[in-house]
């Protein structure tokens, strides 16, 4: 067995009276991408920041490339690049003139610093934006450099807090593309999302935080396994309606925000059938009627109880 990349063990944090992280316990092993998925104020950033030394744990043993985070946080700091939420780009230099300072600053690197600049700014496509101050960059342009910024040094183990947030779905794909090229290269990376698409995109494992525990994790596949299988979603026109439609399916479950009700089905036509003359009986109609096979959407919705934010793409 090879030691982990990252291994947290009763990780806690409280935050006044208040407990944020409440017992977090994962492996993630070299060269692969783990993805910690949850709703708004789960704790995800919280999580990345104990991890990466920014905020101290309350309890629990952290590991990060083999050191002990408590006794050795230098040492964990040496091993790992870090993409915040909130960039570290300097706005009065250009894209180019962060990335010499990275350079600059970081004793890891080695040979032809300007070389290296010059692929992180093409392998990011940001080289046409190269010479013009950041302050002039769009919000995923920035994102784009900040992560190109946490590749100068070669770090091992990569921590990204919801990198591809307000990202258009072509930078998006840029940036999955890099991730795996990262992870090809054996680099492990580890990954906040809002998007169960990009989980379902990039993790090899995944876990889902709640109100500061996990309440999952496993691979995509095996997450998908632990709720029912195919069903047929109806989406009903109003409250009132979906209100009804509950009483008549209670096997359903429900989802508010969507208006929509899950009720478990094989997909058939003739299941199908049965459905719609139970809604005809009961003078309900739907304004929307899909038969599906479970995606991480649904794992997500079974877990937390309520779906992720609206996707942009
Ligand atoms: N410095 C702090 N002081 C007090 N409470 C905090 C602090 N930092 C975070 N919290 C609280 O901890 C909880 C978890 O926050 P955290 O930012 O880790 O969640 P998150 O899952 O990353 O959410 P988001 O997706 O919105 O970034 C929230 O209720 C937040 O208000």
């Amino acid at each position: 067995m090879t030691t982990p990349a990252i291994s947290v063990s009763g990780l806690r944090k409280e935050y006044k009276d208040k407990t944020v992280l409440d017992g977090v316990d994962f492996d993630v092993h070299a060269g692969t991408v783990f993805c910690l998925l949850g709703p708004n104020g789960a704790g995800k950033t919280t999580t990345v920041n104990v991890l990466t030394t920014l905020v101290q744990a309350d309890g629990g043993t952290v590991r990060v490339a083999g050191h002990d985070l408590a006794t050795d946080a230098r040492a964990v700091r040496a091993a790992i690049g870090v993409t915040g939420q909130f960039a570290a780009v300097d706005e009065l230099l250009t894209g180019r003139e962060n990335l010499q300072l990275m350079v600059d600053l970081n004793r890891r690197v080695a040979g032809d610093g300007a070389r290296i600049v010059a692929d992180l700014l093409d392998r990011f496509e940001l080289a046409a934006s190269a010479d013009k101050p950041t302050s002039t960059y769009s919000g995923g342009m920035r994102r784009k450099l900040d992560l190109a910024m946490t590749l100068v040094g070669g770090p091992r183990i990569i921590f990204l807090d919801e990198p591809t947030t307000g990202l258009d779905p072509r930078s998006r794909r840029t940036l999955w593309s890099i991730v795996r090229e990262l992870v090809a290269d054996g680099a492990t990376i580890f990954l906040t999302t809002q998007y169960l698409e990009e989980a379902d995109q990039l993790a090899d494992r995944l876990a889902v935080l709640e109100r500061g525990r996990l309440v999952a994790q496993g691979t995509p596949d095996e997450l998908k396994r632990l709720i029912p299988g195919t069903h047929v979603r109806l989406r009903f026109a109003n409250a009132a309606e979906l209100d009804a439609a509950a009483g008549v399916f209670p096997e359903a479950a429900r989802d508010d925000d969507a208006l929509a009700l899950r009720v478990p089905a094989d997909g058939g036509t003739q299941s199908l059938r049965a459905l719609l003359d139970r809604l005809d009986e009961h003078s309900l109609s739907a304004e929307e009627c899909s038969v599906r096979t479970p995606d991480l959407d649904d794992v997500f919705l079974a877990l937390t109880g309520h779906t992720t934010e609206v996707d942009t793409k």
